[in-house]
């Protein structure tokens, strides 16, 4: 049975997918404190939170179970993402879910602003009939500058060109064409602060974006322009726009989102005439939280059994076109890695991934954290080694990882073949998926053989003469194992030869011991497949 701890309000809803899976049991403990959420995250294999539960270090040391940490939102900014990784924890978020619904609430509030709804609401209510004050002004013809043109970022440029806007925007990351066909005038910072008469922020919170806004460029604005975040607190400098406002250089400003969350008391913005804020709103109407929970907690059901899922913050992301053609290639990645572990001597120094055929084509990357899980399992132990943590733990230890690709033309099989380069030696082995068999283990080495990736396996290096098979036989025979299986392999008569026995049952240290003292048998390496 699966543990889910969810720890902030969730959609009911979404929990329901849960539901579904028999094997899942879901515990709503909403409101801890680090110290609370140390003393049981030991029981749990996923955490479930929105933005209030601070994921910290000492959270994931504690939680020794942990699988995965869903988060039902965008933002991960409460989740340690290095240290998930180094615990090889996976974080997935919900990217999609709540970008309509935030891209709605930048809307209320830039037209909030625009018309000072909140300010006369206050009035009205408190029996005063001020139709003076508050003369707004129209969206119609000015111009919106659009500071991150993500998934927010353009749902809200599309509703703006609806409302009659020009649109300015900035992303080092967008592109000339992909502006022109959204209708976007890409420029600089300076440019926009110059000719915006709104700005809204829709970046995440990085060291590149704090105070993307700030006395330099409050300096050059256009005087009276109107300004939004509803995407994170630190964007916009706020000392430096309580100045800008004084000053009459910003005539307005909407905030959804604060450098500190919740804000204090006497947080200047709470009492400021000309600020219009809501306490971290964006994301929240039924659709938004429903989709985001219903999102997660599916990927948290395909993760919890080993299935392939999508969204995770702490894995390179792999498109769907090319996940669908080398997804079949990561389990035979994982047990080359750990075949070719168990045979080599020395610390690891470098891994090459060689693929040929098809493979040879495609972006192979995905295969790595795959490959360096096998390697590293039989040296770290299967509790240690993710396909998350692989690669950072093969970094720590100076492992250098190679992909080399042999083209079509020369190879039409898909094969991949691994080498491990140690302090000692270097060897390699080679995989395929055969039709109708599957994942085989077809060389090691230079020795072709055909070998399924499971149970138990002999690899002896043996130098080709007659007798050396029967008394292998015969030892393994006299220690009650049976033999499965055997292949041979050598690269000439009288030569260099390989012995691939396939066993029932695990065979002891003493029988490896005595299986090296045969005449003629040069080295032997027990292959549990099943680590
Ligand atoms: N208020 C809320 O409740 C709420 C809800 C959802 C999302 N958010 C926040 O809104 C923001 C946007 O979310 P999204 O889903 O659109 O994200 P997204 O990843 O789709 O878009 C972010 C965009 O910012 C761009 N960007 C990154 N660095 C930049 C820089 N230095 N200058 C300009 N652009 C830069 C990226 O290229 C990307 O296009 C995030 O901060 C997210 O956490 C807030
Ligand atoms: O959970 C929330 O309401 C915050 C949502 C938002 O900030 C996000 O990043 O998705």
């Amino acid at each position: 049975m699966f543990k889910i701890l969810v720890s902030d309000p969730i959609s009911d809803n979404g929990l329901q997918q849960f539901s579904a899976a028999n094997d899942v049991e879901v515990t709503k403990l909403t409101g801890l404190n680090e110290e609370e959420l140390i003393a049981i995250i030991h029981e749990y294999d996923a955490l479930l939170v929105r933005s209030q539960t601070k994921v910290t270090p000492r959270i994931m040391e504690a939680g020794v179970r942990l699988k995965v940490i869903g988060r039902a939102g965008v933002g991960v900014d409460n989740i340690d993402l290095e240290a998930a990784t180094s615990y090889g924890i996976i974080v997935i978020n919900a990217p999609d879910g709540n970008t309509i619904t935030t891209s709605e609430h930048t809307f209320a509030m830039m037209l909030s602003l625009a018309r000072n709804i909140p300010q006369a609401y206050r009035k009205t209510i408190a029996g005063l009939w001020d139709r003076k004050t508050f003369i707004g002004v129209e969206l119609n013809n000015k111009t919106l500058a659009v500071l991150g043109l993500g998934r927010i970022g353009l749902e809200v440029a599309k509703r703006a060109t609806a409302f009659g806007m020009k649109i300015m925007g900035y992303d080092p990351y967008f592109s000339e064409e992909q502006a022109k066909a959204a209708g976007i005038q890409l420029a600089t910072i300076d440019e926009i602060v110059q000719q915006a008469d709104f700005i809204t922020v829709h970046t995440p919170l990085t060291n590149d974006t704090r105070h993307l806004i700030s006395e330099q460029q409050f300096a050059i604005m256009k005087k009276g322009m109107r300004m939004i975040n509803c995407a994170r607190g630190g964007i916009i400098d706020e000392q430096a726009l309580l100045v800008a406002l004084d000053e009459g250089i910003v005539a307005g400003a909407a905030f959804d989102v604060f450098e500190h969350e919740p804000p204090e008391a006497d947080h200047p913005f709470l009492k400021h005439p000309n600020i219009i804020v809501t306490p971290h709103l964006g994301a929240s109407t039924l659709e938004a939280q429903e989709n985001v929970a219903i999102d997660v907690a599916e990927q948290i059901i395909h993760i919890l059994h080993n299935q392939p899922f999508k969204n995770a913050v702490n894995m390179p992301p792999v498109p769907n076109e090319l996940l669908s053609k080398i997804q079949p290639y990561f389990t035979l990645s994982e047990q080359l890695g750990k075949a070719l572990a168990q045979m080599t001597d020395g610390a690891v120094e470098e891994v090459i991934i060689d693929c040929s055929g098809e493979l040879a084509t495609i972006n192979i990357t995905p295969l790595i954290p795959y490959v360096l899980k096998g390697v590293l399992t039989h040296h770290l132990g299967a509790n240690q080694v993710n396909i998350v943590n692989s690669v950072h733990l093969a970094k720590l230890r100076d492992i250098t990882v190679t992909e080399r690709k042999t083209l079509l033309t020369e190879k039409i099989t898909n094969e991949i073949t691994i080498h491990i380069k140690t302090t000692v030696e270097e060897r390699w082995v080679t995989g395929s998926i055969l039709p109708s068999v599957g994942e085989r283990l077809v060389k090691i080495g230079p020795y072709p053989v055909e070998i399924p990736l499971e149970g138990d396996i002999l690899n002896i290096s043996h130098q080709d003469k007659p007798g050396i098979i029967g008394s292998v036989g015969m030892l393994l025979g006299d220690n009650g194992i049976n033999i499965a299986s055997m292949q041979v392999g050598r690269n000439e008569v009288g030569g260099s030869a390989v012995m691939i026995v396939k066993i029932d049952k695990k065979v002891t240290a003493q029988v490896i011991k005595d299986l090296t003292t045969i005449e003629g048998i040069k080295r032997v390496r027990l292959i549990s497949f099943d680590q």
